[in-house]
């Protein structure tokens, strides 16, 4: 990417998107085409085939997708399967067909078999049955990754699949019941010391580790590898350290300053039990996160008190 080119980011008003928008404009970059879903409706093939035959981007970040929690994904398992593949098929096939230089598709550490071995390497892809909870969304994603590599194989196109662990930082989604555990705990917390309740619930057994990478080291991340990467296959983005759900409860309730007690909700899933990913191909191409948890914590809950 030069600083004049074309470049499309797609889900610009997201986390994701709009980190990688921040980063593309403090390293320079004025070129940068967004639309809104109210603008352009991803899964709409021809309104997608005419964006792209009239601004024929040379970049695209593909960070528009169907995003929720473990119950969202759980409960709307249709428009997770449905909506994820219209957007990435409608995206993938008009960059193609309009002579994108360069795309990067955003997966997620979902991708990989519920009981895989830990940490998470690239070539655990298909060797074994998903997460019941999120198989519709993990479906489309291992689609979009074999989209963008058969498109590699038939056409040459420089498609590039990138597979970030759990994220959080500004912009998150703070909805009690679809977003994700991080901004779940940050606003149950909030709430709960705003209003002196005695205890705060947690869904599940709290025994389940997870990764959590702030958006803005992943917006850093996909950045250099899209100066840097020109690979088939997949990347794990992450940091390579992960936290029970109960320390991760405890330290959003210290980091809040919250005195009650925790309750746990069985009746709600635990998900997969483990998602570490490996990160060892990702340091090796020269990138590593900068951001601590509790540092990254901190400066989420200050984006949930602005707004
Ligand atoms: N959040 C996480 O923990 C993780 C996210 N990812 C991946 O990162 C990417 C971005 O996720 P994140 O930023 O968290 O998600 P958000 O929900 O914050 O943002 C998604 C964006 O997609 C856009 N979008 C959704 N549907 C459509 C549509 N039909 N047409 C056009 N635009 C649409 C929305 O646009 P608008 O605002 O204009 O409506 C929205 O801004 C996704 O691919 C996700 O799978 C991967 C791993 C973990
Ligand atoms: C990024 C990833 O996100 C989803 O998968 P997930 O990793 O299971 O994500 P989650 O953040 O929703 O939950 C993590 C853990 O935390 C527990 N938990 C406790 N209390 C709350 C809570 O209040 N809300 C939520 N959401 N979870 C809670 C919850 O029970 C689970 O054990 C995928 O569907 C898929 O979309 C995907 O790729």
């Amino acid at each position: 990417m030069d600083k004049n080119s074309k470049i499309y980011i797609a889900g610009h008003r997201g986390m994701v998107g709009s980190a990688i928008y921040r980063k593309l404009q403090s390293e320079g970059f004025e070129n940068l085409i967004t639309r809104t879903s109210a603008e352009l409706d991803l899964r709409n093939q021809q309104a997608v085939a005419d964006f792209f035959a009239q601004e024929k981007p040379d970049y695209v970040f593909l960070a528009a997708a169907k995003v929720g929690g473990i119950v969202a994904n759980n409960t709307y398992r249709a428009d997770f399967i449905y909506e994820n593949l219209a957007i990435q098929n409608n995206v993938i096939h008009s960059s193609y067909v309009n002579g994108v230089t360069k795309l990067m598709f955003l997966g997620s550490s979902c991708i990989y078999p519920k009981m895989a071995p830990q940490p998470l390497k690239e070539d655990y892809l298909l060797t074994g049955p998903l997460e019941e909870t999120n198989e519709p969304y993990a479906i489309a994603k291992i689609a979009g990754i074999k989209m963008c590599d058969a498109y590699r194989a038939q056409y040459g196109c420089n498609y590039i699949s990138v597979m970030p662990t759990n994220l959080y930082g500004y912009n998150d989604n703070y909805h009690p019941q679809n977003s994700h555990v991080l901004p779940a705990l940050i606003r149950r917390f909030h709430e709960a010391k705003e209003q002196r309740v005695p205890s705060v619930t947690i869904w599940g057994t709290g025994t389940p580790k997870r990764e959590f990478l702030f958006a803005d080291d992943l917006a850093s991340a996909c950045y250099y590898l899209m100066q840097n990467y020109d690979e088939p296959g997949l990347v794990n983005i992450g940091t390579g350290e992960d936290i029970s759900i109960k320390d991760l409860a405890l330290l959003v309730k210290k980091i809040i300053g919250y005195e009650g007690s925790i309750e746990f909700d069985t009746a709600k899933p635990d998900g997969t039990p483990r998602k570490l990913m490996d990160v060892s191909k990702l340091h090796s191409k020269g990138w590593k996160h900068t951001v601590e948890l509790e540092q990254g914590i901190k400066l989420a809950y200050q984006d949930f008190l602005r707004k």
